[in-house]
């Protein structure tokens, strides 16, 4: 199996403030992970790392077969897909939806080809059929739901075929039928052998698709569990996390907690 990530003893400090405290993590290729915890807890920070947006202030952090700090982060940020509400942002809100999504593939430095365009337009459609938002390619992004803009940004996250993909809170600010509709979408992701290894962030664990096989629990900066889901997601780890007693359940591969108390 090969290794898509191995962070070693990785510390990430910022003034007075420890963001990480000596993180020992490794990503194999078909390891779809949720990162757990509480605000503040580290995981935009976690994410940041494994995008190659920021290297450690002490450790060893490899992604894709490159040492962070040691290599040009703009030949290994193309093989990386990120979805994040801080990327939406800069998505301007006249851009058609399916220049937003093929667009991602003119934005790789080094890879540019004056004869991709029909595959690039083949892969746009198929990416956006695949998340459910092929009817919405004329429209303009400003115009579309929160829900839809996930989808649209989880597709241009996909077009440039990447090795890793990270998603940082993908059904934040869903209503119920939109969240269940995009985890339903997420777990087609998950389950298909030929996605990308995945880090998917939440702070809740109904968020967490059926097909994600892995779980890291964060707590002020430390890993506090970290491996195979079932194993990881306990009442007891979870209780320790988010300093509440809580109970967790599993059915029909979805999570849910509650509190105890
Ligand atoms: N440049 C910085 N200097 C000092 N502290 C910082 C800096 N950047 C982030 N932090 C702090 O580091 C901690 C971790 O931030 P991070 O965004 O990774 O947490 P998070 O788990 O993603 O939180 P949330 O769930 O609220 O999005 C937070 O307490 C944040 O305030």
């Amino acid at each position: 199996m090969s290794v898509v990530a191995e962070l070693a003893g990785v510390s990430i400090v910022r003034g007075e403030a420890t963001l990480l405290d000596g993180v020992d993590w490794r990503i194999d290729e078909a390891d779809r992970w949720v990162i757990i915890g509480p605000n503040g807890a580290g995981k935009t920070t976690m994410l940041q790392i494994l995008a190659a947006q920021m290297h450690p202030s002490s450790g060893l952090a490899e992604v894709l077969g490159e040492v962070l700090g040691s290599v040009d982060v703009f030949e290994l940020r193309p093989r990386i897909g990120v979805a994040s509400a801080a990327l939406a942002d800069r998505i301007p809100r006249s851009e058609r939806v399916a220049d937003v999504v093929i667009s991602a593939a003119y934005a790789v430095m080094g890879r540019w080809r004056e004869n991709y365009e029909l595959a690039d337009l083949e892969r746009a459609v198929e990416l956006m059929n695949q998340l459910r938002v092929g009817h919405l390619a004329y429209r303009t992004f400003g115009t579309l739901s929160e829900g839809e803009r996930k989808r649209v940004q989880i597709a241009r996250a996909l077009m440039t075929d990447p090795e890793l993909l990270l998603l940082d809170e993908p059904a934040a600010g869903l209503d119920l039928a939109g969240r269940e509709a995009l985890v339903a979408t997420l777990s087609e992701l998950c389950r298909d052998t030929h996605a990308p290894a995945t880090v998917l962030v939440t702070h809740h664990v109904e968020e967490i698709p059926d097909g994600i096989t892995h779980a890291l629990l964060l707590k002020q900066g430390r890993v506090l569990a970290a491996g195979p889901i079932d194993e990881v997601l306990t009442a007891d780890n979870l209780s320790a996390t988010f300093d509440i007693p809580l109970e967790v359940s599993h059915t029909n591969g979805r999570w849910s907690a509650r509190g105890t108390a």
